[in-house]
């Protein structure tokens, strides 16, 4: 199947004066997608990552949101997991529940964390039978274009590496092409032990968000952004996010400063 075209997907730099003003205006565009959505399917699917960006998305749980916000519609996935129990410091399951997820009223049968008792392997696998079940009972559809599952929104985090998700530019599961969740037992990023949806889901979302606050990520977005030929082999991971129909870039002053 055609896997999506870089002419179709629209994609918009949004620059602000702080990493304050990125919550707010991120909170803005989630609602705002969880609106139309909801209007259009009955539904909203949101792909979380780990990292800082559960912090930046505060001000989603705050007035007006959390009160106009239809939540019993959200149905909540995550791009990637580290594989430690769900209660550990490590897992991002915990990390969204204890700073969104339990300050929301998101259906607990909406919340799609991975079983903790497997191995990375088996997770991976459990992941991806429960995605298919999903889509069998038609709760999540498959992308006309590539096959995949699509989801209407991914809102992502990147390293200064350029890895976003657990596909990491040293990592061969970065090029999967088959597998709709693969895992990771090295990952360079602690903790080692992953799991990870691949680029042929990440890249059948709808829309893609990628949050970018931090000086320490200045170079890596002047890579992925600042229209130069970049040197190396295979472009970095977060060079290759390229979701069906909109890729938004929310950055900082700092995460912009050397754009
Ligand atoms: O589990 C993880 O580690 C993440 O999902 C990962 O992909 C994260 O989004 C980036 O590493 C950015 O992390 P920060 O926002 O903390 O810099």
């Amino acid at each position: 199947m055609a896997l999506a075209t870089p002419e179709k997907c629209k994609t918009q730099v949004l620059k602000f004066d702080s990493e304050e003003h990125v919550a707010v205006a991120v909170a803005k565009y989630t609602a705002d997608l969880s609106e139309k959505y909801v209007k259009e399917k009955g539904s909203f699917s949101v792909v979380l990552s780990g990292g800082t960006l559960i912090e930046t998305l505060r001000k989603l749980v705050e007035s007006p949101y959390k009160d106009s916000v239809d939540w019993s519609k959200w149905l909540i996935f995550w791009v990637d997991e580290r594989v430690v129990p769900l209660d550990d410091d490590d897992s991002n399951y915990k990390l969204a529940y204890d700073g969104f997820l339990s300050k929301v009223p998101i259906s607990p049968s909406n919340i799609y964390a991975i079983n903790d008792k497997f191995s990375p392997e088996g997770a991976a696998d459990e992941y991806e039978a429960r995605l298919k079940h999903l889509v069998k009972r038609k709760i999540i559809p498959l992308s006309d274009a590539t096959g995949f599952p699509k989801f209407d929104l991914m809102l992502l985090g990147m390293g200064p590496d350029g890895h976003v998700a657990s596909l990491f530019p040293t990592r061969q599961q970065r090029y999967e092409k088959k597998r709709w969740v693969t895992f990771i037992t090295d990952s360079p990023k602690p903790p080692p032990p992953r799991i990870t949806f691949t680029f042929p889901v990440i890249n059948s979302a709808s829309e893609i968000a990628m949050v970018i606050t931090g000086a320490e990520l200045a170079n890596t977005v002047k890579i992925a952004l600042g229209g130069e030929p970049f040197p190396g082999p295979s472009p970095l991971p977060c060079m290759e996010v390229l979701p069906e129909e909109e890729l938004t870039w929310f950055l900082d002053k700092d995460a912009a400063s050397k754009l």
